[in-house]
């Protein structure tokens, strides 16, 4: 039987990323990628890895903005966003009349708050709400000149993505969340695979779990991108690992190099590293009191301790040495950043358990002054 299909929206390098390994992995997904010209959009996408291009093909490529008439007699039943956070609301926002409680939306992206913007604009109505997978990933990944060719720079075998599903009590199976029917048929401890998933059985009238079974099965196929679920409190940690990762490393390498920095420059030369130490330092003390008040495990405070996040942060910087951050090639190209959802996400943490936050504003108000004067120089 064919799988639920997956329209893809923002297919910049993790977008493309996701939806060439996607198809190479199940090669009868229907995958529509939304795009804003369907018309001069590439009917393949490729990626080049260790040397070796690959190139996938068969793909749907649909319209990202409203079309006349409009497609509400097609709903979208599985979304998966990989806009940069900045774009999320505008791109998703003409898409919202095909979206239902049916339909299972799967955010792949850089920083954190998207969810809960979405939730209170799009999804007030907990009956009518999507269910909703979170994501994250280090995989590095690049442009070409090209639209949908990418380069990906992490070694074979290197690199993840974690996937959480976020808890809608709204959902429940009678007394049983779908986080535990999803695990239910795990094998002992081991990691839950696509195989796993197959076997779940759907209760009747329940059509949003089988669009939820069916992403969940095509997103755990993507073994060659080390694709996990994770139980959504690991993967929350996760994100706000990767969260203070951005943090201390992107907008240095934007402020203080403009776009032409890489990473491992931060480490080379000193004063680079004491900023980066303030910043691991406050977000550290944000993120502790954050997660003493959820009354985390104890190896969570551990991790999210000043020296191991310093020490995830510093290897961090080491494995990504020659890369441009993101955000650092946003202000080279004149972009407007992330950096509302990266420093200014711990910001709003911060303020909101009356923890100090001066070092992680202070950053975010030298990106928005360089956001600011590129736009005046225009
Ligand atoms: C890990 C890091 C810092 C690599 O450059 C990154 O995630 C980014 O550039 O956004």
């Amino acid at each position: 039987m064919t799988r639920t299909r997956i329209h893809i929206l923002g297919i910049g390098s993790i977008g493309t990323l996701v939806a060439h390994h996607l198809r190479l992995l199940s090669p009868s997904l229907p995958i529509s990628l939304l795009v804003r010209s369907p018309n001069t959009f590439p009917a393949t996408l490729s990626s080049t890895r260790n040397s070796v291009k690959m190139i996938s093909t068969g793909y749907d490529i649909e319209p990202s903005i409203p079309t006349s008439p409009p497609l509400l007699d097609k709903p979208i039943k599985s979304l998966l966003i990989a806009t940069k956070t900045t774009q999320t609301f505008s791109a998703l926002e003409p898409l919202i009349p095909r979206l239902s409680e049916n339909s299972v939306i799967t955010l792949l992206q850089n920083g954190m708050g998207v969810y809960q913007e979405l939730i209170s604009n799009f999804f007030q109505d907990e009956f009518k709400r999507p269910h909703f997978i979170l994501g994250t990933t280090p995989h590095a990944v690049s442009p070409s000149d090209r639209r949908g060719q990418i380069y990906h720079h992490s070694a074979i075998g290197d690199g993840f993505i974690k996937w959480g599903l976020v808890h809608d009590p709204s959902k429940d199976i009678e007394d049983l969340t779908v986080e535990s029917w999803i695990w239910s048929r795990r094998i002992e401890d081991d990691a839950v695979s696509s195989r796993d998933i197959e076997k779940l059985e759907i209760p009747n009238g329940r059509d949003d779990l089988v669009h939820l079974k069916d992403t969940m099965a095509s997103l755990l196929d993507m073994n060659d991108l080390n694709s996990q679920l994770l139980p959504y409190e690991d993967l929350n940690h996760a994100m706000l690992l990767k969260l203070v990762v951005n943090a201390a490393v992107n907008p240095l390498t934007a402020i203080l190099g403009r776009g032409q920095m890489t990473n491992g420059k931060l480490k080379e030369i000193p004063y680079g590293i004491n900023i980066v130490d303030q910043i691991v330092k406050e977000s550290s003390d944000i993120l502790l009191k954050y997660l003493d008040l959820e009354s985390a495990d104890p190896t969570y405070l551990k991790m999210f301790g000043y020296e191991n996040l310093k020490k995830t942060v510093y290897d961090t910087i080491e494995a990504t040495s020659l890369n441009t951050t993101s955000m650092a090639v946003d202000i080279r190209e004149k972009r407007k950043t992330e950096i509302d959802y990266i420093n200014g996400y711990l910001v709003k943490i911060g303020e909101a358990l009356g923890c100090k936050t001066d070092i992680n504003r202070m950053i975010c108000d030298m990106i928005k002054f360089i956001e600011e004067e590129q736009k005046l120089s225009n």
